[in-house]
């Protein structure tokens, strides 16, 4: 057995140059992108509209050509080795494209095919049954529903059982429901070992979801680390205090304090880890006669690590 590799996949120096058209200029969409995937990890892709994620994705699903750079998907490099390497991985498009003259069963047997899988070892039904779409098999595809077709998409892209499944924007458009059942899948099949990388706006569900997460911006990555060391780079955490009569202004003794009175009422005071007390805060509090009637503190989340980073990159544009 050939060992597995260290990265599932892996780009260095990638660069997308888009040639210019009759009404637009050409367009640099990834500027040297160098990015080592982990094995086994939930990578969240993220990054604002046009930063270059799907010309990321693009490129190692073959249906982008990429300008410069290397990429290798589980070991092997898809210009040396296109056909092993495309045999590796599964893409689920952003869009909703397939063919709408199929039923979900002939898609998925076309597409097994399509990748040579022998007949005894097609997982159409299985397939179908996880995504829900078992009662749908024999449907025309233009009769499903935009959260059922979605979920076409994701069989579609498994069907050769590859080892690297990459999902752009799944969710867009997908009801809550559907969207928590999609995800105990994805997070099902990393259980079971596949990688999973994503393209998300739904920057809670890669906090939620992802372990490793680059944020990408501009096509350049101007972050890659761990869910919790990206977390931890915004060192600082708010103290929420509901009074138990509306405050007429900030109380005495919080004027140096980074502190505002929220919409809702609430006293919101944000301070640097290991730098105050929440102890000293609530003592400051009742010595300005006002009385507490919950209390709470508040995590940085990853929407302020996005804003912050984004916002950064682009200052430096
Ligand atoms: N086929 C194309 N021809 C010319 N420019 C393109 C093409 N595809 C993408 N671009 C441009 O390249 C840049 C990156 O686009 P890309 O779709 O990769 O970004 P994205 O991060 O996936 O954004 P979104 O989430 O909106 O899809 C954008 O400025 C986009 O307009």
């Amino acid at each position: 057995m050939t060992s597995l590799p260290e990265f599932a996949l892996e780009a260095e120096g990638l660069e997308k140059t888009y040639p210019a058209r009759k009404n637009s200029p050409a367009k640099q969409a990834l500027k040297g992108v160098d990015l080592a995937i982990p094995r086994g990890s939930i990578f969240g892709l993220l990054g604002p509209n046009g930063a270059g994620k799907s010309t990321f994705i693009n490129i190692f699903a073959g249906l982008v050509t990429k300008t410069a750079g290397r990429g290798a998907i589980w070991g092997r490099d898809i210009d040396r080795h296109p056909r092993e390497a495309r045999a590796a991985i599964g893409v689920v498009p952003q869009e909703l494209n397939m063919d709408v003259f199929f039923t979900p069963f002939e898609t998925l047997e076309l597409m097994a095919g399509f990748y040579g899988v022998p007949k005894a070892e097609r997982r159409t039904m299985e397939l179908l049954d996880i995504m829900g779409l078992a009662d749908k098999r024999d449907a025309y595809v233009r009769q499903l529903s935009g959260g059922m077709k979605r979920r076409l998409l994701v069989a579609k892209a498994l069907v050769h059982s590859p080892p690297v499944l990459v999902l752009d924007e799944p969710t867009a458009g997908v009801d809550i429901e559907l969207r928590r059942q999609l995800w105990e899948y994805v997070a099902r099949l990393n259980e079971a070992g596949v990688t999973i990388v994503l393209t998300t706006h739904y920057l809670e569900e890669a906090q939620e979801l992802c372990d490793q997460i680059a944020i990408v911006n501009h096509g350049e990555v101007v972050a890659c680390e761990s869910k919790d060391q990206l977390l931890k780079r915004l060192n600082h955490k708010t103290l929420v205090i509901e009074p138990a009569e509306p405050l007429s202004a900030v109380p005495a003794g919080f004027d140096s304090e980074d502190a505002v009175i929220r919409k809702d009422g609430a006293l919101a005071i944000t301070y640097r880890l290991g730098e105050a007390s929440v102890a000293r805060f609530i003592e400051t509090f009742h010595a300005s006669g006002a009385r507490i009637a919950d209390l709470r503190t508040e995590e940085p989340d990853l929407e302020d690590v996005f804003l912050a980073l984004t916002y950064e990159a682009n200052d430096a544009a």
